[in-house]
């Protein structure tokens, strides 16, 4: 059943424990399922139950409380975050700036594993509905896959950063997030769920996701809470790994003594952490950065902690921090509009909150990066995304090759 409405008939969600039915990407039976996993956790879903388009992140938390209020749950793991009623979501980064829409689905079905227990929640207008899951067709790789350039042509890129640079330097902005598309098509349809689990495999340290075309594996956890604890990592500053360990290391010191990534980072931890403020005490943020290692890039990176009162769900303290200076830059307002301007691209659901919430409010929104969007209209195509933060001393060419460095984790899993 679906719905177009706010609200559907009173819905049932019943919760099970289960045996460990082992890794979740194989089990997704269709293009349209839903994910969220990381190191053999997660969720994954199917089916809708009802949907929501919201226009904004905040109007999905009103949403979102009013529905639940109407639900009637019985769990066997009641104080498992995620195990029971349940939404995955997906936001644009900019309704302003794109046609595209933001979601928000309850599916029929959901598989979850956590700290080693394992449950399935079943979702609809009753309690009584089957327990057979559907048959599992295996995707197929994508093939003879072929890129093109999206928006801009790398010069062109480069000088959209020079450009910003220029602007910096004149006292316009502080720090703006440019980001740049590629365009890659094979042969065949691309199931999103090949490239899914693929980058769940290589990309450990990330949350993989899939909601509605929508796929990545993000390193940027943009707001997690559970049971009332609120976690935010913070990432900015980046350099591309080299593929030898001995210069990685020394390149990781560089990275944490780099007075440009540095002050790219602090913007990021300032404006995540002025925006959770009003709404959570026993804040801890670190004093200094540490170094995440992916198997492509290393970043800086800062885990803002915080405990926020009950009033305040994940995606209301999601919408108080989008978009952070991670992916728009400083002073927000000014870098939202410069990157509009210098982009030419539609950044649609790129950079935007991607995620899930449960009926207690809690629930992971990761910054949708490293992702790219499956084509509504032609799925042998998809479009993807990197993008790369500019300040004073950024040198357009480095951010290409950064940029390029970012888009490697998709392009692997196209084959
Ligand atoms: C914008 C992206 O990444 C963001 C920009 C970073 C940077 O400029 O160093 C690092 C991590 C992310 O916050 C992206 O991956 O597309």
């Amino acid at each position: 059943m679906s719905s177009t409405g706010p609200y559907p008939p009173r819905l049932y969600a019943r919760t099970v424990e289960i045996e460990d039915p082992g890794p979740l990407a194989p089990l997704l039976p269709g293009p349209d399922a839903f994910a969220w996993v990381r190191r053999g956790e997660g969720m994954i879903g199917w089916g809708e139950v009802v949907r929501s388009k919201p226009a904004s992140v905040a109007e999905a938390e009103e949403w979102w409380t009013g529905l639940v209020s109407q639900v009637v749950s019985v769990s066997d793991l009641n104080q498992t975050p995620g195990a029971g009623f349940m939404a995955f979501g997906s936001f644009v980064f900019d309704p302003a700036t794109t046609a595209a829409r933001s979601t928000m689905v309850v599916p029929r079905t959901v598989i979850g594993r956590r700290n080693g227990r394992s449950w399935l929640t079943q979702i609809g207008t009753s309690f009584g509905h089957d327990d057979a899951l559907p048959p599992v067709v295996q995707p197929v790789p994508p093939r003879s896959v072929s890129y093109a350039d999206g928006g801009l042509t790398g010069p062109q890129w480069e000088a959209a950063v020079a450009e910003a640079v220029r602007r910096i330097s004149a006292g316009e902005l502080e720090k703006v997030v440019l980001a740049r598309d590629l365009l890659a098509r094979s042969s065949e349809p691309i199931d999103p769920r090949w490239i899914l689990a693929r980058l769940a495999e290589r990309y450990e340290r990330c949350w993989s996701y899939l909601v509605d075309g929508l796929v990545g594996a993000t390193p940027e956890m943009l707001l997690r809470r559970e049971n009332g604890l609120v976690t935010s990592r913070v990432l900015a500053g980046t350099i591309q790994r080299s593929g030898d360990n001995t210069r990685d290391l020394a390149s990781a010191a560089a990275l944490a003594r780099s007075s440009k990534d540095l002050e790219e980072h602090e913007y990021a931890v300032a404006s995540v952490a002025d925006a959770l403020a009003p709404y959570c005490s026993g804040m801890n943020v670190p004093d200094a950065p540490y170094v995440l290692e992916l198997p492509n890039v290393l970043h800086l990176a800062t885990d803002v902690t915080a405990v926020a009162g009950p009033e305040r769900t994940s995606l209301g303290l999601a919408a108080a921090l989008h978009p952070s200076a991670a992916v728009c830059g400083t002073p927000t307002e000014t870098a939202r509009e410069t990157l509009a301007e210098l982009e030419h691209l539609d950044r649609e659901r790129y950079a935007g909150p991607v995620g899930w919430i449960d009926a207690q409010g809690d629930g992971e929104w990761g910054i949708a990066l490293r992702c790219g969007i499956v084509d509504e209209t032609d799925p042998r195509q998809i479009r993807l995304f990197a993008g790369c933060g500019v300040v004073a001393g950024s040198d357009p060419q480095s951010e290409l090759t950064e940029s390029n460095a970012k888009l490697v984790p998709m392009r692997d899993a196209l084959g």
